[in-house]
């Protein structure tokens, strides 16, 4: 990476402003799952043994530029004190003279926490003005004498504290984890050892299409599951009952299967699926082929596709994975996503997971830890994997 890291910088008495991504899942005002924060541990655990304090910086879920305290950092900041040796104190706000006082009196080697950066229009630039956003992020960025950014679950977002703050600070490094992030993900874009095999399923076609559209020109084949099947079978004519179908994406789709075909890819789609009569674990269920009638959807892929992308999981030597198989949530639904989990655990491949409901699929599984990387980033590692430059890693300084 071209861009400076953590380790180039000397942070030795320095207060670190730090740029995190713990937009954790909370419940009754607890983490529910705290992989975002322990993903962030080795920076924050690299800033406070090497003498410097550190200042975090997250949103949590959309608070809309309001200072709502459904969305408070308090959980997330009670779950780092139980991680860390260190004191974490949370902040009243995220910026403002209480919170000055608080950061000039911090000492080296504790954490001062600031509120919800989204509690401020300023942070997404909506509803603000330009030297509004600039001002905000200003004030931000007198808060550190370093800039570090471990965000990489939102370093596809534009906002003031991951790519305006950054005009202000003269160092701005990433982290280990968003180090980590470039290096797994764009390995296997630009240098993926072969073959190099993408899987790609879920419910939200219009945002993975366009990643299938860029995986034509490096893989060596692609595997399209889950309710993105359809609207391919929809392209080639086939009926599709009531499953899944986005019909404003139905001739992009059939354009990438011509493509496909034209560049030698092998594009995949299921050749059996499990249906049934509902959306529902209780529904009637059957097998059927590559024909869905009227009155039944397809939840899952069925056992001769499973058979097929195992086998073509097995030879890959690179697998990205986005998007699950099938309903997996619910139990008649589950065996194609995780029979494939399964075989990318079981082969001897490079495999990266990306996804929301990708990575929980293969948490549920309990072979997390047999991938060789599990991504923070839903949308952040998509729209890397489409190719497009994100705003959060290219604001950082150049080496
Ligand atoms: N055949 C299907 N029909 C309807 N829904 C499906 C089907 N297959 C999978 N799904 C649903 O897709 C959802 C996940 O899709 P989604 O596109 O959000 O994936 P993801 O891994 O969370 O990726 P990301 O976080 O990048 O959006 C799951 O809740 C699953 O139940
Ligand atoms: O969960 C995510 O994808 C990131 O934290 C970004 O959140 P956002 O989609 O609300 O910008």
């Amino acid at each position: 990476m071209n861009k400076l890291t953590i380790k180039d910088l000397d942070v030795q008495g320095k207060r670190v402003l730090m740029r995190v991504d713990f937009n954790v899942p909370v419940k009754d005002g607890v983490v529910g799952d705290d992989t975002r924060i322990t993903a962030a541990l080795p920076s924050i655990n690299y800033v406070l043994e090497n003498g410097g304090s550190l200042v975090l910086m997250s949103h949590c879920g959309r608070p809309k530029g309001e200072k709502n305290m459904e969305f408070t950092l308090k959980p997330a900041a009670d779950r780092l004190a139980e991680l860390v040796s260190a004191k974490v104190t949370l902040a009243p706000d995220v910026i403002g003279p209480e919170v000055k006082a608080l950061v000039e009196a911090l000492p080296a080697g504790e954490i001062l926490v600031l509120e919800n950066v989204r509690f401020y229009k300023e942070e997404e630039g909506k509803g603000c003005t330009a030297e509004e956003q600039d001002a905000f992020a200003k004030e931000l960025a007198s808060f550190g004498d370093v800039y570090v950014s471990d965000a990489f679950g939102t370093a596809h977002r534009a906002h003031a504290s991951m790519a305006v703050v950054t005009k202000y600070i003269d160092q701005c490094a990433a982290g280990f984890l968003l180090s980590k992030e470039i290096e797994y993900l764009g390995k296997a874009l630009e240098a993926p050892v072969k073959p190099f095999v993408a899987i790609i399923g879920g419910a939200k076609i219009s945002g993975k299409i366009d990643v299938v559209t860029n995986f034509l020109d490096k893989c060596d084949a692609i595997l399209i599951g889950g309710g993105m099947a359809y609207t391919f079978y929809k392209a080639q004519g086939k009926a599709i009952g009531g499953s899944l179908v986005e019909d404003d994406k139905v001739e992009l789709a059939g354009q990438i299967l011509q493509q496909a075909e034209a560049k030698g890819v092998k594009l995949m789609l299921p050749v059996d699926n499990m249906v049934a009569d509902a959306f529902s674990a209780d529904a009637n269920t059957k097998v059927v082929g590559d024909s869905i009638e009227d009155g039944w959807m397809a939840l899952d892929i069925g056992p001769k596709t499973i058979e097929l992308y195992c086998n073509e999981v097995a030879s890959a030597k690179t697998v990205v994975w986005n998007g699950p198989m099938g309903c997996f949530e619910m139990k008649p639904f589950a065996a194609g996503t995780f029979s494939v989990c399964e075989a990318v655990a079981k082969s001897d491949s490079i495999s990266i997971i990306g996804g929301g409901d990708s990575v929980a699929a293969v948490n549920l599984s309990g072979v997390a830890d047999q991938m060789s990387h599990v991504s923070t980033g839903g949308g952040a590692s998509l729209e890397f994997m489409e190719g497009k430059q994100l705003p959060g890693i290219v604001a950082l300084t150049d080496k």
